[in-house]
């Protein structure tokens, strides 16, 4: 369900406008917004843009840490800078729970927030609760003024089952939340517009490595296709920078991916289905060989074939699988245990044991039971490459690099082959920045 959309995309521009403010509205923005022939908005090239030309700049209208359950709490809610000491030592001297760097703690930006805490009364005034942070951007748009309020509105928001859950696991960390209904559904709204929009990622801040979950309104109204000509990155703190992943032609929709970029075909429109629903019909989609990647691949399960699988039909979640060597068809629910079976065993080994026993496992076991080029076991080889591209007191022997090497070449191959042109997983693995 969406929620509907009653601004104009005049209106909508000058929102926009307004909102990136002198600071990051240039004179000849490389950006317009149009409707878009893949679905409502979108943005659109208003000049020819060259690969890894910088598109927009554009700080976030709604941000805070993302403090999902693997990610430590030990970053300040305003700043994000890292802070160091125990849990109570970290967090806001004044009482409403959230961790916060001393400056932060005394400044008028997190006054109103400490305020609103206080005024819930946290249930447990000696923990951070990880729920209550978890909604930290989103109760922030009680302090939006009148023009922010308005482009708030004019995003799109799904509705999708999960969207009051968030709301109800950070009630349970206060003796007396909000029990107002207008201020309820107005999170319920944000929370719809986070869920169709926000970008979550990883941002350096001072050094420190964030995880941060930040509502841009220009930057996403980038519709999705699988393989995007456009890359996004944080830069520090809650700026989102957008640059050009090749080249692309004036008038040409700038779009992004929701999804891992090396994902299978049913991997992401699974995925898409359950998070922004709405089914990808792009080129890649459509082609069941991937542009020839081969990413959904299993090995034929008809006695003798030593063929591979793949999905047939392209515009259902599930679809019938082929052998193309001995033509035999599956029905989707083998072939599904079947490639649940093969990510089972492999994410369960991975980050379990040390990087020389994942090379042996994906090199001796994996392609007894998995085609090299399913995503998972390229999942597994890129998680090698990080693993072994990050500081570690595992040492490496000349066969292990070697394997390295191969693992990349093999993958920058892959987004080679899918026209993914400089996208930011190419740089990261060329440029070693895992
Ligand atoms: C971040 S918004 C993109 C901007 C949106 N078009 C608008 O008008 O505000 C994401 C939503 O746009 C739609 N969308 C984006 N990419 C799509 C695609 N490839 N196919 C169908 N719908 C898409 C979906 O409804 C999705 O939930």
């Amino acid at each position: 369900m969406s929620m509907p959309v009653t601004v104009c995309v005049q209106e909508l521009s000058e929102l926009i406008n307004l909102h990136l403010g002198p600071d990051f509205l240039e004179k000849d923005p490389a950006w317009q917004i149009m409707d878009s022939a893949i679905s409502g908005r979108g943005l659109f090239a208003t000049r020819d843009i060259g690969t890894r030309e910088v598109i927009l700049r554009e700080p976030a209208l709604l941000a805070g840490p993302k403090a999902s359950q693997s990610t430590n709490l030990n970053t300040c809610c305003v700043c994000y800078c890292q802070l160091e000491g125990s849990e109570e030592e970290i967090m806001c001297p004044h009482g409403c729970t959230m961790p916060l760097c001393k400056a932060c703690s005394s400044s008028e930006r997190h006054t109103f927030e400490c305020k609103l805490f206080r005024k819930w009364k946290p249930k447990n005034t000696t923990k951070i609760s990880r729920p209550a942070i978890r909604i930290v951007p989103i109760i922030r748009c009680l302090f939006l003024n009148e023009m922010q309020h308005k482009l708030l509105y004019a995003l799109q928001a799904n509705a999708d089952k999960f969207f009051k859950a968030e709301i109800k696991s950070a009630s349970d960390c206060f003796e007396e939340f909000t029990q107002n209904r207008d201020v309820i559904n107005y999170f319920y709204r944000t929370i719809c517009a986070f869920n169709t929009n926000a970008f979550e990622g990883k941002s350096c801040v001072g050094g420190h490595e964030v995880l941060i979950r930040a509502l841009f309104p220009l930057a996403g109204l980038m519709n999705h296709q699988c393989t995007p000509n456009a890359n996004h990155h944080f830069d520090n703190g809650e700026t989102i920078v957008i640059t050009a992943a090749r080249p692309i032609k004036q008038g040409e929709e700038i779009v992004t991916t929701y999804t891992k970029l090396l994902w299978s075909t049913l991997a992401r429109k699974g995925f898409m289905a359950l998070t922004k629903q709405f089914m990808c019909c792009c080129q890649r989609c459509q082609d069941p060989t991937e542009n020839g990647t081969y990413l959904s691949a299993l090995f034929c399960r008809a006695q003798g074939c030593k063929g591979i699988v793949i999905p047939v039909q392209t515009k259902t979640l599930q679809p019938d699988w082929r052998c193309t060597t001995c033509e035999s068809v599956f029905p989707h629910s083998k072939m599904a245990r079947y490639q649940d079976f093969a990510l089972n065993t492999i994410n369960n080994r991975i980050n379990k044991g040390s990087v020389a026993e994942m090379i042996t496992f994906i090199n001796d076991m994996c392609p007894r039971f998995c085609p090299s080029s399913n995503y998972v076991l390229v999942e597994a080889k890129l998680n090698v490459i990080w693993r072994m591209s990050r500081p570690t007191t595992e040492e490496f022997n000349e066969d292990h690099l070697k394997c390295k090497e191969r693992y990349k070449e093999e993958i920058v191959a892959l987004l080679e082959k899918l026209g993914a042109g400089d996208c930011t997983l190419k740089k990261l693995i060329t440029e070693e920045i895992l």
